[in-house]
């Protein structure tokens, strides 16, 4: 069925704050149009726009102005954006070794940095430890022995527990991680986080200076997060009176909703830093406890939306359905997300003008697998066509940091773009970049 030509307005909810429509022809982010990006530098091409990113982090900062902002790198990573969270003054979450030697890499300053992880090895923790980040959220029993096993240095380890406060974060399953019966922290209800408290206070050469949840991501209800403070305060109080210790710190994780489709849902620092502030003010009051250092640490709500991926059309095929599906150069190996977790996205034809009506189209991808698809029912021009380029805003998270070599399919470049300049940050895998690996 065909829809109208007229094609729909950038919404500045989902693209890239500092994206402009060229008068239909194409759309530039950062001051370069998209189609000059993928002519310089091939597709499928990650662009990631550095003052969506910084304005983002600034938001942030001002909704918990006298809290921290923890960057959670797993959303994306790489040198030169480690630089922009330290410059924009927020903390960083790492959950391994190899996120760590990039922030090390980037000079990120050690006592700013979280190493978060449910099962951090022996060398996660050396690595840790041995830079000196500023502290361990502590997941599990055998986390505290191995830990322990490390020895001490000169100064206490600064230790974060994480524990579950009950609450369902409510988006998919595979991102909810504030329940019961779940791999991540230490339950309050059943005693397990009162007792690991228990066991790291006793420790020598550990200091621990707060407690930590992470209900989930993608989560788009600001009351649930209000919950878990509340839940998690209660512990800090009951600490209180067991150890006559008053943890400074209460670290409330990320998990901040960002829209993909125009009209999605999404959770806005100022809201979020306002209502979680009360909430927390309000359970210490009821418990005489002194307000803490309450940290958050969004990850996709800084840097999601700063990310477009542009792909390169091989093909159109209509099923007999009557049902279209545009076929591109990219795929699940670089967004897994469809596949993971069922996510659509907005797709945009750039570099030309359309001259024909909108359709509803199945964009997909070129790996060998019938559920690589990109966004469906995505409203395109009925002339797309191979050789055309389309653009997929709200890919700066989890996209990258979760592309793959599947089909041995070489990861694309990720390009930083500010002012009217583009700056490779991380360049296109080589056939030699797959076949360093293989040594057999
Ligand atoms: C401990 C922790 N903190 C923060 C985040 C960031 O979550 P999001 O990217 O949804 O903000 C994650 C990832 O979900 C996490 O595991
Ligand atoms: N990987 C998920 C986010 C969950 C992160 C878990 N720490 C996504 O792509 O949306």
């Amino acid at each position: 069925m065909l829809l109208s030509t007229r094609r729909a307005d950038i919404d500045h909810a989902i693209w890239p704050a500092t994206a402009h429509d060229l008068d239909g022809d194409d759309i530039s982010v950062g001051g370069i149009p998209l189609a000059r990006l993928a002519d310089r530098y091939g597709t499928p091409l990650h662009v990631v726009d550095e003052t969506d990113v910084r304005q983002r982090c600034r938001a942030f900062k001002a909704a918990f102005a006298g809290g921290e902002v923890v960057y959670a790198g797993k959303a994306f990573l790489c040198r030169a954006m480690a630089r922009w969270i330290a410059e924009e003054g927020l903390s960083l979450d790492v959950c391994s070794a190899g996120e760590l030697a990039v922030a090390r890499a980037a000079g990120f300053p050690a006592k700013r940095i979280v190493m978060h992880g449910n099962a951090k090895t022996p060398e996660d923790l050396r690595a840790a430890m041995d830079y000196g980040v500023g502290r361990i959220v502590v997941d599990s029993t055998a986390e505290i022995s191995r830990l322990a096993a490390l020895g001490r240095r000169a100064a206490p380890q600064r230790l974060l527990i994480r524990v579950i406060p009950g609450v369902d974060g409510g988006s998919h399953p595979a991102m909810t991680t504030g329940t019961e019966d779940q791999k991540f922290g230490f339950s309050i209800a059943s005693g397990a986080a009162a007792e690991a408290v228990r066991r790291v206070i006793g420790q020598r050469g550990f200091e621990p200076v707060g407690l930590h949840c992470h209900i989930g991501s993608q989560i788009t209800s600001i009351e649930l997060f209000e919950r878990a403070a509340v839940r998690v305060v209660d512990l800090m109080a009951t600490i209180r009176d067991e150890h006559g210790v008053t943890l400074p710190q209460l670290d409330l994780g990320g998990g901040f909703a960002v829209p993909y489709l125009s009209g999605d849902a999404e959770i806005s620092p100022a809201a979020v830093g306002e209502r979680l502030m009360a909430a927390v003010r309000s359970a210490c009051a009821s418990y005489r406890l002194p307000v803490p250092q309450v940290t958050v640490e969004p990850g996709r709500a800084i840097s999601a939306r700063a990310g477009v991926t542009v792909y390169r059309v091989l093909g159109v095929k209509r099923g007999l359905s009557g049902r279209v599906f545009v076929t591109v150069d990219g795929g699940m190996s670089d967004n897994p997300r469809p596949s993971l977790y069922g996510a659509n996205y907005t797709v945009r034809l750039v570099g030309r003008r359309a001259t024909a009506a909108e359709r509803a189209t199945t964009v997909v991808g070129r790996h060998c697998e019938a559920g690589d698809v990109i966004a469906r029912d995505a409203l395109l021009p009925a002339d797309v066509r191979p050789g055309d380029l389309l653009a997929v805003p709200c890919t700066g998270a989890y996209h990258h940091s979760m592309s793959s070599n599947y089909n041995l399919v070489r990861r694309p470049p990720v390009v930083g773009v500010a002012g009217g300049n583009g700056r490779l940050l991380i360049r296109r895998e080589t056939e030699s970049d797959l076949l360093r690996r293989d040594v057999g």
